[in-house]
């Protein structure tokens, strides 16, 4: 039967996440970065001509049909009327209900590769649209590039990001999006910015902006202009989980520390006063991360967390990635 072996669902970061208002349905409207890295699960799948779509491997704490990756080869199907099916075998590396995406990145990937697997022919819009009834944030893993995100998180502008290296840290929580989401604490009312706003943060003189101008606001606070990116934004998400999980609190108040005391390999951005930006929360959490400037900066700070850091259940220094792996694939 034919299949497609290794499929990766890469996991995603918030390198920011403003939320600007509510919508009539409960949703809310965002505005965010997101950024692909190099941490992904993996996926085997088996044609079947017999119309089912059936789970190979099973995972622990997620019944079949909450299964993101199921639930995508179901919608494709519904979608074109195929009448083949699949076996889906799914190699979980990334940690479930992290804020990095796992579950929408599983879904994405099965859409790309069964869209392929099954001749279906569907273009990166429409599976872009079927993604969408399946969670906010599968719309984009199947755009594929890093992106520039607003509305619920599904309308999409591409950006050209430095190349960084990240330390994502898992702390022992488990935190439900929908929950963080409806708290009476979560402000809904951060002010829009511009790409341009997010752009004249980033390390300029390095190339890696998205204009590649100098803005005035870099010349004026004159830290963007020596080589150095400025911290940008904020989660809104995070004084909502903090208050609510107190682990998570407290790894981020530890690995603040560590930062302050100058104890970590030094992190690629800073704030208006010079200091290192804060430790920041990924999506509804509960992992964090800290971006570096290089692959061996990242892995000597994951390496001090590690061990002077208790409790967490993950800790992985990372890639950003340029694009999506899948990107050709449509
Ligand atoms: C917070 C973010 C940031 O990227 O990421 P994660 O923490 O999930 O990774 C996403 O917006 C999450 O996207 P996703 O996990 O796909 O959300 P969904 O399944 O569609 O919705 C989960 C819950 O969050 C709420 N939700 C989600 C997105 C959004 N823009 N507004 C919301 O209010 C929904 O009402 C629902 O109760
Ligand atoms: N294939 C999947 N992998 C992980 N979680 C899944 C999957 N399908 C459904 N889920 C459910 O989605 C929830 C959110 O998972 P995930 O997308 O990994 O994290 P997050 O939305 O926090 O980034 C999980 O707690 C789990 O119940």
């Amino acid at each position: 039967m034919p299949a497609l072996h290794d499929i990766p669902a890469p996991a995603k970061l918030n390198l920011f996440l403003h939320v600007t208002g509510r919508r009539a349905d409960g949703y809310h409207l965002l505005q965010t970065v997101f950024r692909f890295i190099d941490v992904q699960d993996r996926i085997q799948l088996e044609r079947r001509d017999d119309g089912r779509v059936v789970r190979a491997i099973d995972l622990p704490g997620v019944p079949e049909e909450i299964d993101l990756s199921l639930r995508a080869a179901l919608a494709l199907q519904k979608a074109t009327g195929t009448s083949y099916g699949v076996n889906v075998a799914l190699e979980k590396n990334l940690p479930a209900g992290g804020g990095l995406g796992g579950g929408s990145s599983d879904a994405a990937s099965v859409l790309v590769a069964l869209n392929r697997l099954w001749n279906t022919g569907l273009s990166r819009q429409e599976l872009m649209r079927i993604g969408l009834t399946l969670g906010a944030d599968v719309p984009v893993f199947v755009f594929g590039q890093n992106a520039f995100a607003e509305g619920v998180g599904e309308d999409l502008q591409a950006v050209t990001l430095p190349e960084r290296w990240y330390v994502v840290i898992q702390p022992n929580a488990s935190v439900p999006t929908g929950a963080i989401f409806t708290a009476p604490d979560l402000t809904r009312d951060t002010p829009l910015i511009t790409i341009a706003d997010f752009s004249a943060s980033l390390n300029l003189s390095s190339g890696g902006g998205l204009t590649g101008k100098t803005s005035a606001a870099d010349e004026v606070g004159g830290i963007g202009s020596v080589g150095f990116q400025r911290c940008f934004g904020r989660n809104d998400l995070e004084p909502v989980v903090f208050a609510r999980f107190e682990e998570v609190a407290r790894v981020a108040r530890e690995v603040d520390a560590l930062l302050a005391a100058g104890s970590l390999s030094r992190p690629s951005a800073v704030d208006s006063t010079g200091s290192q930006c804060k430790v920041r929360m990924s999506g509804s959490g509960a992992c964090l991360f800290t971006e570096h400037e290089s692959e061996a900066k990242a892995l000597a700070a994951a390496q001090q967390i590690a061990p002077k850091i208790q409790g967490v259940r993950w800790v992985q220094a990372t890639a950003g990635l340029k694009v999506h792996p899948l990107l050709d694939w449509i």
